[in-house]
Parts: C-alpha cells; structure tokens; sequence
C-alpha cells in the first residue's frame, strides 16, 4: 500500500458544462446555440442525440448539489450558457436566464462549495455563427459584453474564472477538423477563430481588472501531449508540432505576446496567416492569474506527410485505452506539466480529467474499476508534480455525471455519477464512492 498525501489546502473538485447537462434548451427564455443546429445535423452526432433534455440539471440542479455534498467536494467547476442570458448574441439581456444562474450559484455556495465558472464552454448564440462566429469582431465584442454582465453580477460571488474551455477544440477541432460545432474544415477558419477568442479573451481579462472584478481569471487548454516514436528529428518535430497547436499557440500569445513562429512558418506553408490587427497582442497578453489543464491521453507520434496539416501521426502502442478509445496513459500529465514550466510556475488546476468508462447497472451498482484505475494512476502523477514543486493547486473530475459528449452523444459516459437519460435517475458509480474516501481523506491509497 502506498499513500500520497496532499497539501492541506488543495482543491478537490468535479466539472460539468452547460450545453452537456442543462437540458431546458427550449426553456427560460434561451436562444439558440451553435450546438443546438450542430446536433440537428444529420450525421454530426451519433443517433442524433442533443442536448434539448440532457441531465435536465437546469431543473434538477438542487438534486446535483446534494449529490456534490454527498461527494464532498469543495470546487465545481460549470459554465454558464451565453445564449440564456443574451439569446441573439450580443442584444438584450434575458434576466430570467440571469436568474436562474443566480440561484444555482447562491445554491452552490449554501451548500459551502466554491464556483469555479468557465464563460464560454462551445454553445455560441447561433446568431453570431450565422454573421462569421469568432473570426468577425463582432463576436469579440459580444463576447466582452456578455463576460461583463456576468462579472457584474457574481463579483464577490464567483472567485475562480475562465475565459475559454479547450481552445484547441474551439478552433481546430470544429473548425478545421470539422467534428464538432460548427463544423468547418479550413485551416484559415480555424486560425481565424483561434485568434478571434484570444482577442476576446484578453479584452476580458481587461474589462475584468478595470471593473475591479473579485477572484481570479485564467483559461483551459487541453492538453496534446505527444512523445517521438524514434530518434529521428522528423519524428521529434512532429511532436513538437502537436503538443505547440494545443498548448503554445495559444499560451504564447497570451505570456509572451507572440505566436510560436515555427508553427506561423508552418502554417504559411500552407496558405494560412493569423489576422493580426494594430495591439491585438498587447490586448491577448493582459496578465492571468491561473490556468485550467484538461488532461486525458498522450500519444506516441511520427512524422507523416499524409497525417493532416500538422503531418502528425499517432500510433496505436497497444495500450489499454478507455471505452472512447484513448489509451490510458498517466504519464502525459507528469511530462506536460514540466512542459508548462516555460511559462513559469503559474497557478495550475486540472479542471479536466477523466476516464470514458461505459459500464452500465448491474444489480443496482456499476462497478466502474476502470475508471477507478485511471484515477488512481492519474492522481498519483498529480502528487509527483505537485512533490516537484509545481503549483498545482487543485483537481477537477470530469465529470460529476454522466453527458452529452458532443459528437459521441450520450453513447460515452465520463461521469462519477450514471445517468439513466429516460428516467434521469442518477446513480452513484463505486468510483464515486473512491473519489468520495480521497476526498475525505486527503490522500491516496494505491492498493498493491
Ligand atoms: C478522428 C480524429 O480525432 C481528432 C481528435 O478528436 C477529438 C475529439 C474529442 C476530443 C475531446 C473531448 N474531450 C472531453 C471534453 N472536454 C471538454 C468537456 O466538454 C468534455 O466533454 N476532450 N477532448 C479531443 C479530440
């Protein structure tokens, strides 16, 4: 048996998002989204599923609330709809979207649970999309003015803020892979979007230090972590590639004010340039106070001409992977983690980890020991980095329950708890009963 005992004040959390467990899509005066026509494509998301019910948490909140104090966690990490509080994007305010967020937040913080909020977790008002989404200022613009109704009315409630989830996934992901919203496949899109969010992020970090909003703000990268199949420099340049378009890309402008250039001079090679515009650089790089890291997988790559725009190619190694397909492999985390260095021992959260684990009931329980596993070997390389003297000042579990997995549907289940989608009954799995004892404990256990 071995124990990892962590410091006395970390974070213990888990995260959800609006779009993957609100449900109510119709409901409290909510626009549409770019998810909600996403899903209603046919062929973009498996049986079609949406999210129009979801966990229904927009009416069962309080019910998850009891379920996160069973738990114990003092962190819960969600984001707020944007299409509930502006529904054409960048109109009027809908108080009634308003509300119910302050309800939910007031609710959390009874039940002595810090809000860990992420502004824009991928549902954009659909109004925005249909005039150019992220690469038209507009957006931008709207962005800022949404955020700032929020900080508004939180200060002083909500002291941990995220701009953006996953960029990497807002960009490149639904925009020039086109697997999810809005579902573009054009390089320039994508390099168009990325530099619009980071735009819109910077302004408001700026509107959030000039309102002199309490807490503090930060973004969530996820994380491509990817090491050479051989020695050969090919094959260590298309790491670097992969691990630069998730991480550096976005976290160089941000605290360096630049973008990586070996990946700006990969990109012009294919046609595509960031529409950099007069202090554009100087807005992105206003200073943060905490990044969120969404790890799950790591890759062994090689160079190939023919494996995308980044000629990247992830080989399949053999390992145990989890029901969605991604190897279970903790080391990534320890690796990326001394990776994030170069831009100093910033605050860190994990705000994502997690494992897609399928196992349904079976006499009442669901006997998730994968999922257990995963956690266990990720938690235990979490008490190696935070040993190393890495400020990494907290953990976030994706997810609390079971969602919507965006293009997977509802096939995919990544949550502690097991969501019956015709009843919503929720269920707590064994490892949310382990999760619950590390909790408690603040250690753990690794069982021989
Ligand atoms: C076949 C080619 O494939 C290219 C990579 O395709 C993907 C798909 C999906 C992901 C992905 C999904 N998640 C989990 C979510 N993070 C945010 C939260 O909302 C979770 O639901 N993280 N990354 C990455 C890459």
């Amino acid at each position: 048996m071995t124990i990892f005992q962590f410091p006395k004040d970390f974070r213990w959390g888990t995260a959800t998002a609006s779009y993957q467990i609100e449900g109510a899509a119709q409901e409290g005066g909510r626009g549409v989204s770019i998810w909600d026509t996403f899903a209603r494509t046919p062929g973009k998301v498996f049986n079609g599923d949406n999210g129009d019910v979801a966990c229904d948490s927009y009416h069962r909140y309080e019910e998850d609330i009891e379920l996160m104090k069973k738990l114990g966690i003092n962190t819960y990490r969600f984001s707020i709809a944007w299409p509930r509080i502006i529904p054409d994007g960048d109109g009027e305010i809908n108080r009634e979207g308003l509300d119910f967020y302050v309800r939910f937040v007031d609710a959390l913080l009874e039940a002595g649970i810090e809000p860990f909020l992420t502004l824009y977790h991928w549902d954009l008002p659909q109004t925005l999309e249909d005039d150019g989404g992220w690469g038209n200022r507009r957006t931008v613009d709207a962005f800022v003015k949404y955020a700032e109704v929020i900080f508004k009315e939180f200060s002083g409630k909500i002291n941990f803020w995220l701009t953006f989830n996953e960029p990497w996934c807002i960009a490149f992901l639904s925009n020039m892979l086109g697997i999810h919203a809005p579902g573009n496949k054009d390089l320039q899109t994508a390099i168009n979007v990325a530099h619009g969010l980071l735009v819109a992020h910077g302004k408001a970090v700026q509107s959030f230090r000039r309102l002199g909003i309490t807490g503090q703000i930060g973004i969530a990268p996820n994380v491509c972590w990817a090491e050479p199949y051989s020695k050969s420099p090919e094959d260590q340049a298309a790491c670097d590639r992969s691990i630069a378009l998730n991480t550096d890309w976005f976290l160089d402008p941000i605290y360096k004010g630049s973008y990586p250039q070996f990946l700006v001079d990969w990109f012009a090679e294919a046609g595509a340039t960031v529409p950099i515009q007069d202090g554009d650089m100087e807005i992105i790089s206003e200073p943060i106070d905490l990044l969120g890291i969404n790890y799950y997988t790591m890759g062994i790559n090689r160079f190939n001409p023919e494996a995308g725009v980044l000629q990247s190619e992830e080989l399949n190694m053999g390992l145990i992977k989890t029901d969605i397909g991604w190897p279970v492999e903790s080391r990534g985390l320890y690796e990326f983690m001394h990776y994030l260095q170069k831009y100093g021992n910033v605050d860190v959260y994990i705000t994502e980890n997690g494992a897609c684990i399928n196992d349904d009931l079976e006499n009442g329980k669901i006997n998730d020991d994968r999922r257990i596993s995963y956690y266990e070997q990720h938690l235990a390389q979490i008490h190696r980095i935070i040993n190393d003297g890495i400020n990494l000042k907290g953990y976030m579990a994706w997810s609390l329950m079971d969602n919507f997995e965006w293009a997977e549907g509802y096939r995919m289940r990544f949550g502690l708890v097991h969501v019956d989608y015709r009843s919503l009954v929720r269920t707590p799995k064994e490892s949310f009963y382990w999760y619950q004892n590390v909790i408690k404990n603040n250690w753990l256990e690794i069982r021989n």
